[in-house]
């Protein structure tokens, strides 16, 4: 039987990932590892880099090349467009979807005398709002280089992603979550992505592959592609399903930040797309 091929970025969580996938596939299944811009460039934050799929180019050159059979990525952190010829194949179930803080070690309360580190302006707009008094500082580099640069003492707090915390088995040092109403969550976050090339045998991947997951994914990120139009705006999105039904909640931030406006929408999962466009003109609209 021919092996599979994963590609996947090497650092730890993209690796415990990728054995999600490869534990859910019925065949011999191999990962391809590589690093990406993204994990090599750490003295900018990522709105300093600019461009899109930093973290993403290299496995899709990869893919197309037929290097690998699949790629395996955070879905938070694949562009709203795939490139010509390489879909996303395939969504997990959804972890926890929440945002958390972690304290710097041997902290028992946030301290806001010292920065709470995040690396998106998407919680650094919403964090402010919480605690309006806080010092925000971005913060770059993997989960485990974060939580150093935390424990050295340059942030007293960070905030991260609940579900990759849960990943590397580091869910001890979650102080507290953000709920969604609190810290509205990215598109796609707490889903792994399979992406593949157009026309591939998909049969391996239906153990893995979850239509839930898949329709509140399309609803998020048809509202931030919609938003997007070339500008690298803040956005959050967050969909649930109750049955049948999809409610989409999400975030606009105009180009200045002076205006952030939450609103939500909802209809039938089969019109996820639809309501991601919905929502989106709904929110630049109003006023
Ligand atoms: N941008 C890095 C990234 N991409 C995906 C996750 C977490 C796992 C997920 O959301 O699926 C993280 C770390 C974080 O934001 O704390």
């Amino acid at each position: 039987m021919k092996t599979i091929k994963l590609g996947s970025r090497d650092s730890k969580l993209a690796v415990i990932q990728a054995e999600m996938v490869r534990a859910a596939v019925p065949v011999p299944c191999e990962l391809v590892t590589m690093k990406t811009t993204g994990d090599m460039i750490l003295d900018r934050t990522l709105d300093q880099i600019g461009g899109k799929g930093l973290f993403v180019k290299e496995l899709d050159r990869a893919l197309a090349a037929g290097e690998v059979d699949f790629t395996v990525h955070s879905l938070k952190d694949m562009p709203m467009e795939q490139p010509d010829g390489l879909p996303i194949v395939a969504y997990s179930k959804r972890a926890d979807v929440r945002d958390a803080l972690v304290l710097q070690a041997g902290l028992q309360e946030l301290d806001l005398s010292k920065p709470i580190g995040c690396a998106s302006a998407r919680r650094r707009i919403q964090l402010k709002r919480l605690f309006p008094e806080a010092d925000i500082q971005p913060v770059r580099g993997n989960v485990q280089t974060r939580l150093r640069k935390l424990d050295e003492g340059q942030y007293g707090a960070l905030v991260l992603a609940a579900a990759g915390l849960h990943r590397l088995g580091l869910e001890g040092r979650i102080h507290r979550y953000f709920s969604p109403d609190e810290i509205l969550p990215a598109a796609g976050q707490a889903i792994v992505a399979v992406q593949g090339r157009e026309g591939s045998d998909l049969s391996c991947l239906s153990a893995f592959a979850d239509a839930e997951a898949r329709d509140c994914a399309l609803a998020e990120r048809s509202f931030t592609r919609t938003l997007d139009g070339g500008c690298s705006s803040p956005v959050a999105a967050y969909a649930k399903l109750e049955n049948d039904h999809l409610i989409l909640h999400g975030m606009y931030v105009s180009e200045d930040e002076s205006i952030v406006r939450f609103g939500q929408c909802e209809g039938d999962r089969s019109q996820a797309v639809a309501l991601g466009i919905q929502l989106a003109q709904q929110l630049k609209q109003a006023r």
